[in-house]
């Protein structure tokens, strides 16, 4: 997807709401356990309940790969109805890939190609050759982790290197590789006051923001910080909404959670223009 196609659905729909798809058997409603493929089942429902108050989905690989064979299946089945139901729908595949040049080709290759995603999260940290292969698919866009949602995050990429943190590194040095203007970052929502930071060296990306609900990341306050004229952001949230009952009404909870943050998002939205 062009990211002129994201950005008229944003202003379409007056949200900027990307709906994780962090499916858990443990967690999903028991009587749809009974069927052939709970997971696709749930994800179907959660889809059609709320399509209409986002502009992405996130599946987090790591709920399908914990299935092995089934939760391929799964997500396989997931991203084909995602595409050929709602193809507006801007879809991020959360593997947290990157390896040497040829093994980052083959991550490639599977989500872009062999699953039709339109982007992919990257952990940066082998650098450029491993960054690259993704950034190859010009259609496509690459979404490398800046600053995390985790408290983990302080252990090294607020450190700084070469008096620069290293989430700062990443940001600038990301910005020098081939077809970096399909590049959006991770920063997380319980990091926020950094956004202000962030905006001055790259003001113009995207950010993927995880970590409102259940992490504790205000809404409210990414807006304040990291708001761009082209929207710029893609806020995250994953348990929040798709968990929001464990009854039979779970998609219809889980369109009134997505819904009560659509009206969020627009009123920060009435601000910007
Ligand atoms: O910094 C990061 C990067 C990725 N995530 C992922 O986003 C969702 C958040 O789920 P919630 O249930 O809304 O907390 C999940 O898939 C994480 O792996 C993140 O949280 N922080």
């Amino acid at each position: 997807m062009k990211i002129e196609t994201l950005i008229d659905q944003i202003n379409k729909k007056k949200s900027f709401l990307c709906v994780g798809l962090d499916t858990d058997l443990e967690k999903i409603p028991n009587h749809l356990l009974k069927e052939e493929d709970p997971i696709f089942s749930f994800n179907k429902a959660i889809i059609d309940a709320t399509q209409e108050f986002c502009v992405a989905y996130k599946p987090n690989i790591a709920f399908y790969e914990a299935y092995g064979l089934n939760g391929w299946k799964s997500l396989e089945k997931t991203i084909n109805y995602l595409n050929l139901n709602y193809p507006e729908q801007f879809t991020i595949a959360d593997a947290k890939r990157g390896d040497i040049g040829n093994t980052s080709t083959r991550y490639a290759k599977a989500f872009f190609e062999e699953l039709a995603f339109d982007s992919i999260t990257i952990v940066p940290y082998m650098g450029r050759d491993s960054v690259e292969p993704f950034l190859e698919f010009t259609d496509k866009h690459t979404i490398l982790l800046a600053l995390t949602s985790n408290q983990g995050a302080f252990d090294f990429q607020t450190k700084k290197v070469n008096e620069k943190e290293l989430y700062k590194e990443v940001l600038s040095v990301s910005k020098s590789y081939k077809n970096s203007e399909n590049l959006m970052y991770v920063v997380g929502a319980t990091k926020a006051e950094y956004l202000r930071d962030i905006r001055e060296i790259i003001p113009d990306s995207f950010l993927l923001v995880p970590g409102v609900g259940a992490q504790g990341g205000n809404l409210q306050e990414v807006c304040n910080y990291g708001l761009n004229s082209n929207v710029g952001l893609l806020v995250n949230s994953s348990r929040g909404i798709i968990y929001a009952s464990t009854e039979e009404d779970f998609a219809h909870k889980a369109a009134l959670k997505a819904k009560e943050m659509q009206i969020q998002m627009a009123e920060e939205l009435k601000k910007l223009y």
